[in-house]
């Protein structure tokens, strides 16, 4: 695959430091091309160093969170204070450390009692600021994967990996809390940069079906995520490329 690129770092901090450098290099590109940076953040516990470096310097005055508008590529239906919550995770890491508008931090109302209802005013949202009646094209969609292939709540053999109408999706997934709203295949595929950020040997076996196997994403739904437009860039730690036989 032309558009991909993939790095293996030794530690979780080098990663993030890497991580945070193209974060802000497409932030900058995306601002001086089109005035504005749209950013999905994924939840799981990987880019919590990241989020802590981009909330610090030498990185923080390096983007310009004026012109940011912040997303999620999915949310556990969870009050926005539980510990569950990504987005808590990324505002106690991160939003509410740097200086962004408040409007400009678009959170999934996941803990709503109608998932359906949710989905749609997301989709909503998302047309509004990316002024399109179509599928948003995130300027860079962060992603994180897990042992079985998932990304974002795309869980192996689920409805949702073949859904190609809706945006924004209710799903209930494995992995807890289950109950879940996910960006979809059409969105995961349309945006201008995926970032990947995979630690831990517990996915190693995944990150060598998903980068090397044959093409199956019912069963590695990971491997969904080729934008038509854009390009995937995968960060590893050395466990989780410990079984590629090509590191680079
Ligand atoms: O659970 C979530 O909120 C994410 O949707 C999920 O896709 C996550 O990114 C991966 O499971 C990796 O999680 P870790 O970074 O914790 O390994």
């Amino acid at each position: 695959m032309q558009n991909r690129h993939i790095s293996v770092y030794s530690s979780l901090d080098t990663l993030s430091q890497a991580a945070a450098r193209y974060v802000i290099q497409v932030a900058q590109e995306a601002i001086v091309s089109h005035g504005r940076f749209t950013f999905a953040l994924s939840g799981g516990n990987t880019p919590k160093a990241l989020f802590k470096l981009l909330a610090a310097e030498p990185y923080t005055s390096q983007i310009d969170w004026n012109l940011v508008d912040i997303f999620w590529s999915d949310e556990r239906c969870v009050p926005p204070e539980s510990e569950d919550s990504s987005y808590r995770l990324a505002m106690d890491t991160m939003l509410s450390k740097v200086p962004i508008p408040a409007s400009q931090i678009h959170r999934m109302h996941a803990e709503e009692k109608d998932r359906d209802a949710a989905s749609q005013a997301y989709t909503e949202e998302m047309r509004r600021v990316f002024g399109t009646s179509g599928t948003p094209a995130f300027d860079l969609i962060l992603l994180g994967m897990g042992p079985e292939a998932h990304t974002a709540s795309l869980f192996p053999h689920q409805p949702s990996l073949q859904e190609r109408e809706r945006l924004v999706m209710p799903v209930s997934v494995p992995k807890p809390p289950p109950a879940r709203l996910t960006l979809t295949p059409p969105v995961l595929q349309a945006p201008r940069h995926v970032l990947f950020l995979v630690t831990g040997q517990d996915k190693a076996e995944a990150v060598k079906e998903v980068i090397e196997g044959a093409r199956n994403p019912d069963e590695y739904p990971a491997q969904l995520v080729q934008p038509t437009q854009g390009d995937v860039t995968w960060l590893f730690d050395t466990a989780a490329a410990s079984q590629l036989t090509h590191k680079a």
